[in-house]
């Protein structure tokens, strides 16, 4: 494989690029193992059709604002960049040609941890958003469909050291998850860049 090939996912009104080695595998194996231990990963309760859950799976933010991020009635606040997720900031901005202010960090313990169907489609996001998505660890599958053209739908594995990135009319038109799996896997970590103006 190329290093850093990418590869045009040509969704059918939306934008996502994939690049499976973004991160060569001793840097992926070097953040995943200090990320894992220095990230301040917290469980959030959410609130869903009136109920209250624990989110199924660990989570955290960062900004170099004081910017809060809202969504599924929960409110995170950020903690500031440390020097390792501003290098790999660095990484990806310079590959989407964009200055994040913000990143979502996931862990996904085994394969018991999801996230389900959603939008990134927050008004704090912005109109178009564009979101950069690392990954480390395990791989997991990651699937997209269309909201309304059900012939439109699409799975991937993410990688260890991968970048995902998705832009234009992605949230508006489409759905993602990280589905659960009965396969013993360990751990995933995720951080999605974004913007929080
Ligand atoms: O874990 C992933 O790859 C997806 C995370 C995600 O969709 C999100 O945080 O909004
Ligand atoms: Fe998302």
């Amino acid at each position: 494989m190329l290093f850093n090939e990418a590869i045009n996912l040509q969704l059918e009104d939306g934008e996502a690029i994939y690049y499976p080695a973004c991160f060569d595998k001793t840097e992926a194996d070097a953040y995943f193992k200090s990320l894992l231990k220095n990230i301040a990963w917290q469980q959030d309760s959410i609130s869903l059709f009136g109920k209250t859950h624990l989110q199924p799976r660990l989570t955290a933010l960062y900004a170099n604002n004081n910017k809060a991020y809202s969504y599924s009635n929960i409110t995170m606040y950020p903690n500031a960049f440390t020097n390792e997720l501003l290098s790999i900031k660095q990484r990806i901005e310079t590959i989407c040609n964009t200055n994040f202010t913000t990143c979502l960090a996931n862990l996904y313990r085994d394969g018991k941890d999801s996230n389900g169907w959603h939008a990134d489609n927050e008004k704090e996001l912005g109109n178009q958003p564009i979101i950069a998505s690392v990954s480390f660890g395990a791989e997991r599958r990651f699937h997209l469909k269309h909201k309304t053209k059900k012939e439109h739908s699409l799975k991937l594995t993410l990688q260890h050291g991968s970048l995902l990135i998705m832009k234009g009319k992605t949230q508006e038109n489409w759905l993602h998850q990280i589905p659960k799996t009965k396969k013993k896997i360990a751990e995933r970590i995720n951080l999605t860049f974004r913007i929080i103006a």
